[in-house]
């Protein structure tokens, strides 16, 4: 039998294709954006090269892709453009993923704290999960405008851990691209991958700890057995 944890632990979740399906209403945003440079609309199979790093980065490539690279002066009123049509329509077509209620509603009757480690700007992340009324459930919402730094500095992940009331050593990050197991890889912190989101290569190659298809498998014996072996591996 497992052994009683010592202390509730804290799961750290990525946000945009992590938590929340948030693809159509990226693209749509994103699409809406360009036009105004009247560029070509980009595609779902596009946005898994754009995303990931906020939303100025992913302007930027997206006009990029299009054969049409920004002058530095010409990005801020286009982040206001998507700023605006983003927040305007939350929550839009933008659904938790399949069994992520149920498994944070297991996680947090255990004792468990969570909290949310995104590259997306911070009111953007905060807005969509309010109007989802998923706020509630984490004890900290980071973002990638939030510190001076993001993923995958280990900082934004320690950063997170400490505002959530967490203990490093008791921490698992959850996502679904390379900034996430990144991320973790660079605090010392075990990571569990998603193959339901953005990433642009198969997560396996990504050398997470841990790959989980469906959140019915996030359970807190998983965390525990992910701690533990993180630990044994590290004193090795
Ligand atoms: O919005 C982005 O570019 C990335 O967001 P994420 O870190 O939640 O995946
Ligand atoms: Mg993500």
């Amino acid at each position: 039998m497992t052994p009683a944890p010592t202390r509730p632990a804290l799961v750290v979740f990525d946000l945009d294709g992590t938590l929340l399906d948030t693809h159509v209403d990226l693209v749509e945003s994103l699409n809406h954006t360009i036009a105004a440079l009247d560029l070509e609309p980009v595609s779902y199979d596009d946005l898994t090269h754009l995303v990931g790093q906020g939303a100025r980065v992913m302007i930027e490539r997206a006009c990029r892709l299009r054969g049409h690279p920004l002058e530095s002066d010409a990005l801020p009123p286009l982040v206001e453009r998507f700023v605006a049509h983003y927040a305007g329509n939350m929550p839009g077509r933008t659904q938790p993923y399949p069994g992520l209620v149920a498994a944070m509603d297991r996680l947090k009757s255990q004792g468990y704290r969570l909290a949310v480690c995104t590259n997306k700007m911070e009111s953007l992340a905060l807005g969509l999960l309010d109007k989802l009324e998923l706020t509630r459930y984490f004890d900290a919402i980071t973002g990638g405008d939030t510190f001076e730094y993001r993923k995958p500095d280990a900082r934004h992940l320690t950063g997170t851990i400490d505002r959530a009331g967490g203990d490093i050593a008791r921490a698992v990050m959850i996502g679904d691209s390379v900034n996430d197991i990144a991320v973790a890889g660079n605090a010392g912190v075990p990571s569990i991958a998603v193959p339901f989101g953005y990433s642009d290569v198969p997560v396996n190659t990504l050398g997470p700890d841990h790959i989980i298809t469906h959140f019915d498998e996030l359970t807190t014996e998983l965390v525990e057995m992910l701690i533990r072996d993180f630990a044994a591996k590290v004193a090795v």
